[in-house]
């Protein structure tokens, strides 16, 4: 059974709806250019509808200290995620900087990505491991494409990790099945459209990858 992350939540029913179906993680989008972003007002009035045994997630892309401060003081987080392309030392400051855990995601397409996942399996408290984005792609993630799940077969890492990239109801458990993984993080694939969050597509991702 893996654990479940639901990206990009910007409704307190779609959040409700995603702790109730047993997703373990819910993520905010603090990405201005991202069709799921959320101020840190919104996400303010968000945080309250998470339980308690939920972690809160707030997903950024290259973040200077002041945007992270700022959120921070509006938005209790629990996980700071890093889906730019932060340094190794970016991500230690970061973690020094917030007093909070940092997941970082790493984008694969091939055999040749593979050594990041150990580089910043040194620094980041977890590993996010995602679909490489389209050179021509304005989102460093969340673009609904998976990668050849075939790369993570008997890999192992310092650290926890969570898969990323096109996961659906229809394909996370055979993901998960192959590759091993403890977690699997979701965005567009329980979306009717781009940033539109649907309950029935929460609850069967939730249900499938706990088959
Ligand atoms: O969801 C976004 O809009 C987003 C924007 C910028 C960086 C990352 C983003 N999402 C993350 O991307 C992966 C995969 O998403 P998908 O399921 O393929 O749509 C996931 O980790 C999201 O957290």
């Amino acid at each position: 059974m893996a654990q479940v992350k639901i990206c990009g939540l910007r409704r307190p029913e779609h959040v409700e709806a995603a702790a109730a179906a047993g997703a373990r993680y819910v993520g905010f989008v603090f990405f201005p250019k991202s069709p799921r972003a959320v101020s840190a007002e919104e996400a303010a009035l968000l945080a309250p509808h998470v339980p308690v045994g939920v972690a809160r997630v707030g997903l950024f892309v290259d973040p200077d200290d002041e945007t992270l401060g700022s959120v921070l003081a509006q938005v209790p987080l629990d996980i700071i995620q890093l889906h730019g392309s932060e340094t190794p030392d970016r991500v230690a400051a970061v973690k020094a900087l917030t007093g909070l855990p940092v997941m970082k995601s790493v984008g694969l397409s091939g055999p040749a990505d593979l050594p990041a996942l150990t580089d910043y399996g040194l620094v980041a408290d977890m590993l996010l491991v995602d679909t490489k984005p389209p050179k021509d792609s304005d989102l460093p993630g969340g673009n609904g494409l998976s990668f050849d799940w075939r790369l993570l077969v008997g890999r192992q890492w310092l650290r926890p990790w969570m898969l990323a990239g096109g996961l659906t109801a229809q394909n996370v458990a055979e993901a998960i099945r192959l590759t091993g993984a403890p977690a699997v993080d979701v965005s567009s694939g329980v979306e009717v459209e781009p940033g539109e969050k649907d309950e029935a597509l929460i609850r069967a991702f939730v249900a499938a990858a706990n088959q």
